[in-house]
């Protein structure tokens, strides 16, 4: 079959939005907010009525209506243009000029295609905003239905794998895994001798540029990498799972995004809502998919995470031990680490 599946269609839909072209999705023609360019908005406020959707966590700090709960569709004034509609969608400037409004939020309707849209930006780890127009769709742009893709499946394929002696290990192979929709890779790196018949100590560890690469003092993410490949080593053998869930899900830039409202007071957990983002936008199915595909099914799981321990179970891969992780605690990262405790159930 040549044409394109739901699924591809939605993989095409996050790059267009990306690059600032609009997409067309139910009777709908959305764009990103962040990246659509103003000649583009003047084209889409042409053909009627311009309506700006923002998240219903976005809409609490912006004190507007959200009728539809997780959503709110923000009437755009006649005269505003891409500056209103970035400072409605960007919390950067909150604090310097917090008046965005009033703004005017509609209601009734159906607003599956304004859903779609924000799930495709949040899936595009763009800022979860986009501004659309009732209008058929001009040809050439990219058309989902308004249900689109919501959930993404998650099905990682191996393409590839080698030998890599690491510092840890001398014996490790690092696999990587591509999901199938054009989604992220993903890796899997196997520490010293796997014995599949017993529980396998695995690590799923969310990928962290500024912790891995750079030695950011203000999370633990680096130390614990490292923490988790040596306890794998000195086991013997282990499975560390790298998810290019950079972020919690929300990609770098958008964790910067945040960084910078830290910055500004905010802890973790309220700097990711002021963004319009969730605590925590990872699916943790992905990691239970990677180790089905490795052939584990049992695990010695090093978390302090209960969502990663509930998800494990949920899919089908058993904990049969949680082993705490705690390194690298910093006077950076203790205000951090006290709030994914106090606000995200974190264990000791
Ligand atoms: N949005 C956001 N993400 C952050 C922040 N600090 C760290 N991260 C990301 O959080 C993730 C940390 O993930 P994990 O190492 O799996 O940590 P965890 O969920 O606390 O679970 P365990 O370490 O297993 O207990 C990485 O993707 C980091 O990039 C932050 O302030 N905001
Ligand atoms: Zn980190």
């Amino acid at each position: 079959m040549l044409s394109p599946t739901p699924a591809e269609l939605a993989a095409r839909a996050r790059a267009d939005l990306r690059v600032g072209l609009p997409v067309a999705v139910g009777g709908l023609i959305l764009a990103s907010v962040e990246t659509l360019a103003a000649e583009r908005l003047a084209e889409m406020r042409a053909a009627g009525p311009l309506v700006l959707a923002v998240s219903g966590r976005r809409a609490e700090t912006l004190k507007a209506r959200a009728y539809d709960g997780d959503l709110a569709r923000i009437a755009v004034p006649d005269d505003a243009g891409s500056d209103w509609l970035r400072a409605v969608a960007d919390p950067a400037d909150d604090l310097r000029a917090p008046l965005k409004g009033p703004l005017r939020t509609l209601r009734n309707g159906d607003v599956t295609a304004w859903r779609t849209g924000l799930a495709l930006a949040k899936a595009a780890q763009l800022l979860p905003a986009v501004v659309g127009v009732e209008a058929p769709a001009p040809a050439g742009l990219t058309r989902l239905p308004a249900g689109g893709v919501t959930t993404r499946p998650m099905l990682p394929a191996e393409v590839a794998a080698a030998r890599v002696p690491l510092s840890a290990h001398p014996a490790s192979r690092v696999h990587v895994f591509r999901e199938e929709d054009g989604g992220g890779e993903h890796y899997a790196i196997e520490i010293g001798m796997v014995d599949r018949a017993r529980p396998v100590l695995t690590r799923l560890h969310s990928a962290c540029f500024t912790g891995d690469v750079l030695g950011s003092l203000k999370c633990d993410c680096g130390p614990q990498l490292h923490a988790a490949m040596a306890a794998m080593a000195a086991a013997g053998g282990g499975v560390l799972l790298y998810l290019n869930q950079e972020g919690r899900g929300i990609g770098l830039a958008n964790k910067m995004r945040a960084y910078d409202l830290q910055d500004q007071g905010f802890d973790t957990v309220e700097a990711n809502h002021r963004l319009g983002f969730e605590d925590d936008e990872r699916d943790f199915r992905l990691g239970a998919g990677l180790l089905r595909q490795l052939g584990i099914g049992s695990v010695r799981l090093m978390t302090n995470n209960p969502r990663k321990l509930s998800m494990m179970a949920a899919q089908g891969v058993e904990v049969a031990e949680r082993v705490p992780l705690h390194a690298g605690l910093t006077p950076e990262n203790a205000a951090y680490l006290d709030v994914k405790r106090a606000k995200s159930g974190h264990l000791e």
